[in-house]
């Protein structure tokens, strides 16, 4: 455990820093500000997409100037590893989206197979549109579908493996207070 901790406490001595805490702030409330104007009107659904979307999500939510029935939903595709696999539903939503206008709230759009899957989800359970929301939007060829973009972006960064607000190593820093990258990755 302390040698966990050791290594951990090592990979943010020698991350390079991409997005300051402050300007984290800013994008978030940019989001804000337009997923306000956006919806404001349709009284959306909004699912936390968990674990990674909780800390966007935990501050987004005070910033939106409606009301918001805030639920969540666990899929996970990367579990402790620094590329992507099956994705695994840990916990469906079971609120009734039937006829709904469904707000998708994570971390990071990377390939976007996970926000992908989940809207198709929603969809298919009766959601009438779906958007989607996420801090980081990472830059590279690979997306799930050609040209494939979240309906609202906080940030694009580069396309380095990335921990903080929400975004994980190895289960740990999610906490980071900015958006980091991880040395060599
Ligand atoms: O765009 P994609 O390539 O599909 O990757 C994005 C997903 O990867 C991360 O989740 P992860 O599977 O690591 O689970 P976690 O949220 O529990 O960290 C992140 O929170 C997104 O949900
Ligand atoms: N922590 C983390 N999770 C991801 N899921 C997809 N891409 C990433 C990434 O760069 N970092």
């Amino acid at each position: 455990m302390t040698d966990t901790v050791a290594e951990l406490n090592q990979v943010m001595a020698e991350a390079d820093c991409l997005v300051s805490e402050q300007q984290v702030q800013a994008a978030v409330q940019s989001l804000a500000d337009d997923i306000s104007e956006r919806l404001k009107d349709t009284n959306p659904l909004l699912f936390c997409v968990m674990n990674g979307g909780l800390i966007l999500t935990g501050q987004l939510l005070p910033r939106l100037k409606f009301p918001v029935q805030a639920e969540y939903l666990h899929a996970t595709r990367y579990r402790q590893e620094t590329t992507g696999g099956i994705l695994e539903w840990k916990l469906q939503p079971e609120a009734d989206m039937n006829g709904r206008t469904v707000l998708i709230v994570d971390d990071i759009l990377d390939e976007g197979t996970t926000l992908c899957a989940i809207a198709d989800y929603c969809l298919a359970h009766g959601a009438r549109e779906v958007l989607t929301a996420v801090l980081v939007d990472k830059q590279h060829d690979r997306k799930a579908r050609p040209g494939l973009k979240a309906d609202f972006t906080g940030l694009e960064v580069e396309d380095r493996f990335l921990f903080g607000y929400g975004m994980d190593y190895k289960g740990y820093w999610r906490n980071a207070p900015g958006i980091y990258a991880v040395k060599g990755l």
